[in-house]
């Protein structure tokens, strides 16, 4: 029963192509973005993401900044049928871990990842658990006395991988002055380290995560501020509301996030008017589809590229 049911809401999203004539009558903006034809394309209210695209490219760069989440949104979840690596994992892999600490972060990974990504379970049941994964690894990681000066080679060394695109979407942000703020349940530390070596760490980007703190002689002591996970990304939205204050004449957002706790990162922006929620489905995709498209507009179907968010950039840019 479940097969016909979800065969159905396939053959239903994936009806109204922007390449059927009707489509492309009412809705102009499709034929120039032709990246929304793609099959990893699932959407589910075509005409609200229509209304939103021309109100804002209607409006242009200067009304917008971009807010997304960092692992496995603008990097890769997998490559050549490897998974990648998150900032925890680059550490977590890495020769500054002893083996036996490795086991520890492995099994922890294997405990609480599944429960991360289970649809079935209500957030309230996941949120204490999410906290328990973090101060754990995080509380492993200390034990380690990580030295700040060898995080850098640890990144060197890593499978670490942006998305295809990647050069695209960061310098078309930089060249049109359009705010990028990373808001990460990650390492802010290694998440800064890996945008930086891919040569795309510009000024107009600015990242909220869970930084670690050193002692004098830079050994890893603790980790600074409120924790992030996946699931309180609203909580730090609204204590760093100075900074979308600084923004606030930028009404419009483009978001990009993989987890269903990433939608809540725009929570602080103040009098938002349009927001384009862009979701990476990476992982247990038949279980999640249907919760991803009734919370993003956009889902992108294990699709590794930037090829999506660039051509919407470029639509709102007024460059294509
Ligand atoms: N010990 C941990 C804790 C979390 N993760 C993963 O990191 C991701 C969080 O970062 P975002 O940039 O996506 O906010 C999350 O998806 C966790 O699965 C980990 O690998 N190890």
């Amino acid at each position: 029963m479940y097969h016909y049911y979800s065969y159905f809401r396939y053959i239903h999203y994936r009806l109204a192509l922007p390449g059927s004539s009707f489509i492309n009558r009412i809705c102009p903006d499709w034929k120039m973005i032709p990246e929304l034809s793609k099959p990893s394309v699932y959407i589910k209210d075509r005409q609200k993401v229509e209304k939103i695209l021309t109100a804002m490219r209607q409006t242009g760069p200067s009304a917008v900044q971009v807010i997304s989440d960092f692992d496995m949104t603008l990097t890769r979840f997998a490559y050549n049928g490897k998974r990648c690596p998150t900032c925890h994992n680059i550490l977590d892999n890495s020769k500054l871990i002893s083996e036996d600490c490795k086991a520890e972060l492995a099994d922890l990974l294997k405990t609480y990842y599944p429960i991360e990504i289970d649809s079935t379970r209500p957030v309230e049941e996941k949120l204490p658990l999410m906290v328990e994964w973090w101060t754990k690894a995080h509380h492993i990681l200390v034990q380690q006395r990580i030295r700040k000066d060898l995080l850098a080679v640890v990144v060197q060394e890593s499978d670490a991988m942006l998305r295809d695109g990647y050069q695209l979407f960061f310098n078309h942000l930089q060249e049109h002055d359009v705010p990028l703020l990373i808001f990460s349940a990650g390492i802010g530390d290694i998440l800064e380290e890996v945008i930086r070596q891919a040569g795309v760490f510009h000024p107009n980007v600015k990242v909220f995560s869970n930084y670690m703190e050193f002692n004098d002689t830079g050994v890893l002591q603790g980790f600074k501020g409120e924790l992030i996970h996946v699931y309180n990304k609203h909580e730090g939205a609204l204590l760093n509301s100075s900074h979308f204050q600084e923004l606030k004449q930028r009404h419009n957002v483009l978001l990009l996030g993989d987890s269903l706790g990433d939608l809540s990162m725009a929570d602080g922006v103040p009098d938002l008017e349009n927001i384009l929620k862009i979701g990476y489905l990476n992982d247990k995709v038949e279980e999640r589809r249907e919760s991803y498209l009734s919370s993003y507009d956009i889902v992108l179907e294990k699709d590794e590229t930037m090829d999506v968010p660039n051509a919407i950039l470029l639509h709102i840019t007024g460059s294509k």
